[in-house]
């Protein structure tokens, strides 16, 4: 079908990001600035099972037929290298001497409801400490990244925005804009 090839240079509208989390939005809107154009979307999409890419790729196949355009998901964990990077309960780590973990972010950007999803992710390894910080953002308040005195929670919003698994795989998904040029049609008439 021609519209796909024509799709990875113009885009039928701005992209969606699709999210059910207010916190994880803030964060977004903060790192992207005008960089990339995208409106918001709150569906709360279900939770599918499976390695995290494959999770992703499902989640933005199903948001770019809800929206019928491109779509950018993410999905975050925080996995403890004890349990070989399963992502899991915080208490569970107390029994193990290991309390290395890492912070996983994987964004997928779909071009529209048939494009094969591509994948970006961003890793920031740290350790599992008692809770210190504020305690309005999942799990921040326990994750204290390698070479930082403060736990996410503590560090101001800009410090934890430079370093977080979330800016990381967003720095790629800039990249990743800035290379293809997509250019955004607005106008019916413009479409062959
Ligand atoms: O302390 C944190 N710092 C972060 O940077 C962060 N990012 C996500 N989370 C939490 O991890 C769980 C699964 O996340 P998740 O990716 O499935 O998100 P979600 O289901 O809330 O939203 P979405 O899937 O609609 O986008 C949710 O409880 C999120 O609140 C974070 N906690
Ligand atoms: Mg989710």
């Amino acid at each position: 079908m021609a519209a796909t090839v024509r799709a990875a240079a113009a885009l039928s509208q701005p992209v969606t990001f699709v999210t059910g989390n207010a916190k994880k939005l803030e964060e977004v809107r903060a790192i992207l600035g005008n960089s990339i154009p995208f409106r918001s979307l709150k569906i709360d999409l279900p939770e599918l099972q499976g390695e995290p890419e494959d999770i992703s790729k499902e989640k933005a196949r199903l948001a770019a037929k809800e929206v019928s355009g491109p779509v950018l998901v993410e999905d975050t964990c925080l996995c403890f290298n004890a349990l070989k990077g399963l992502p899991g309960l915080n208490n569970l780590l107390m029994a193990y001497e290991d309390k290395s973990a890492y912070a996983l972010c994987v964004f997928s950007l779909a071009l529209g409801p048939n494009a094969d999803p591509i994948t970006f992710l961003g890793k920031t390894p740290g350790k599992i400490v008692p809770s210190r910080g504020p305690n309005d953002f999942g799990w921040d308040p326990i994750f204290q990244p390698d070479g930082y005195d403060q736990t996410y929670a503590e560090m101001p919003k800009e410090e934890k925005n430079n370093i977080s698994h979330r800016s990381r795989a967003l720095a790629l998904v800039k990249s990743h804009f800035a290379e293809a040029k997509y250019t955004f049609e607005t106008e019916p008439s413009i479409q062959q």
